[in-house]
């Protein structure tokens, strides 16, 4: 007879790992299962391969910007060494990461799992029971559906390209497009990026994004506004994008960032009634879906938080706490976002677009950083800030960064924010100087 485990986790994931992690120190019986590569999108094909890629990048770029400042030469990308980097580090994650849940002594098995009945999975055929069945499966890209639509690659394909094709083209604007585009300009590839409408990044500030699309632009990426793809055809020149506008390119490389779709069409949810949408898995303040013992966290979940690997882990924190005893609703402190281009787009809190309209409330500051020591002593040429801060505390309570170092800057600004320090608290910490931690008090 099969085991009957307190808990299934689908998914090994940043979200499904974690969660078995914190169920088995608290003595749960866990099993957890996964379909292809242990550790998830985030180690092998998402955030850490992405930003091994972007540290040439950004190396390449701090050389750039100190020309006739010190520095002669700038290096190129050798792109088989550098993707023989990133492999150093992502061929040791599914190994790694079984053998870590291993070691906790958590149950492990590798398979699709698919809902057969409340309680009852199987995987691959074999059946499976849990009281409670947690689901981790994250998202996947998704592809638009127009003819040539096989002619797509991913993220997933970018992030391990043995070669870097001349001519690349992205097909989306919003973070996946804005990365692998400014990887792909500064290894030397012909970049385009085609968006739908006029507003790529549509959920950052406008000027900084038109800032960063300007920098971007300067630094060789086209980008097609207003074009609506509608055909991929192969010649014996490449691959031929139209569409219906008398939009015309070809390119060795079509890479599709027009969004991810929640991994829940698979799962045979339909028999279990745990519903969803394409924002993914519908779930209540607590993380339980339709179902009473079935849970989603992570990616796959509707949550009314961005899909990041910070929230998978914080999810899974809070779930091990509910499932060992039910406790209070979940609520998500201030998160950070950011768009890994270079320069870098960050944002937290409440924005500039959100306080347009109550500025009885709020006061933002638009700051242009170019000047400050920090930004001088590493040659930065575009550093620009906007702060939200309310007028009743003098709290800052958003901000929105564009910078090489926008990333750094935006957790220092995430805790000012979530601990709700003034400029009088900052003032009573030493923080070491020069250095960007030092900057944060000309930004109230
Ligand atoms: C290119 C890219 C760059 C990114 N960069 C960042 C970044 O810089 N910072 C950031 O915070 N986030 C980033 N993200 C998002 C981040 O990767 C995700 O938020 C994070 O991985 C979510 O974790 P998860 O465990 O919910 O899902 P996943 O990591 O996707 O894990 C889900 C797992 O479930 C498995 N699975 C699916 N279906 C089944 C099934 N039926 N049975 C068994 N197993 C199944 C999958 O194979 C997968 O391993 C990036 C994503 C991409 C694609
Ligand atoms: N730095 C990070 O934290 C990071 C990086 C990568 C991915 N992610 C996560 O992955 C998720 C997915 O990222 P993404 O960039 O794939 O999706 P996204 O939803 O951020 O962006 C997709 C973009 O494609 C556009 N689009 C949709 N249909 C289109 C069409 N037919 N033609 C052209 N453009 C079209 C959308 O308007 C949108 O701007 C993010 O929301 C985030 O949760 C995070």
């Amino acid at each position: 007879m099969a085991k009957q485990y307190d808990v299934i986790v689908i998914g090994g994931g940043p979200a499904g790992t974690a969660l078995a992690s914190g169920l088995k120190a608290q003595g749960k019986s866990v099993l957890i299962v996964e379909s292809d590569l242990w550790g998830g999108t985030c180690p092998n094909r998402g955030c850490d391969p992405k930003k091994i890629l972007l540290s040439a990048v950004e190396a390449k770029q701090a050389a750039t910007n100190f020309q006739g400042h010190g520095l002669s030469g700038v290096p190129t990308i050798d792109w088989p060494n550098l993707m023989t980097t990133k492999r150093g580090y992502t061929d040791g994650i599914n190994d790694g990461t079984l053998s870590g849940l291993k070691s906790q002594a958590i149950d492990t098995l590798h398979g699709q799992a698919y809902f057969r009945a409340d309680g009852e999975l199987t995987v691959d055929g074999n059946l499976v029971t849990g009281t409670d069945i947690v689901i981790a499966t994250g998202q996947r890209p998704a592809i638009l559906p127009i003819p040539g639509h096989e002619y797509f690659k991913t993220s997933t394909d970018f992030l391990d390209l043995d070669q870097m094709p001349k001519r690349v083209t992205f097909v989306g604007g919003g973070y996946v497009g804005f990365e692998l585009a400014t990887i792909a300009r500064a290894a030397g590839a012909e970049v385009h990026l085609i968006h739908h409408n006029d507003r790529p990044l549509k959920n950052f500030d406008p000027e900084l994004v038109k800032a960063l699309m300007a920098n971007l632009t300067d630094q060789g990426v086209t980008f097609d506004l207003n074009v609506d793809l509608k055909q991929i055809t192969q010649a014996a020149d490449g691959l031929h994008l139209t569409a219906h506008d008398d939009f015309e390119l070809t390119t060795d490389l079509v890479v599709c960032s027009a969004g991810r779709i929640p991994n829940a069409d698979h799962l045979g949810l339909e028999n279990v009634g745990v519903t969803y949408d394409r924002h993914g898995i519908q779930v209540n303040d607590h993380l339980q879906t339709a179902a009473d013992h079935i849970y989603a966290i992570g990616d796959v979940s509707d949550t009314p938080v961005p899909k990041l690997t910070p929230l998978a882990g914080y999810e899974a924190r809070y779930l091990v706490g509910e499932l060992v005893e039910t406790g209070a609703p979940i609520s998500y402190p201030v998160t950070p976002t950011q768009v890994y281009a270079s320069p870098k787009l960050a944002e937290v809190g409440v924005t500039a677009a959100q306080v347009a309209t109550d500025t009885t409330k709020y006061r933002v500051t638009t700051l242009d950083m170019t000047k400050w020591f920090t930004y001088y002593r590493l040659q930065i040429p575009q550093a620009l800030a906007k702060v939200v801060v309310d007028q009743q505390t003098g709290l800052i309570v958003g901000a929105s960064c564009l910078s090489e170092i926008a990333d750094e800057m935006i957790n220092y600004l995430t805790i000012l924010i979530e601990k709700k320090l003034s400029l009088a608290a900052i003032q009573k910490l030493i923080v070491a100087y020069p250095t960007p931690a030092s900057d944060l008090q000309y930004l109230y």
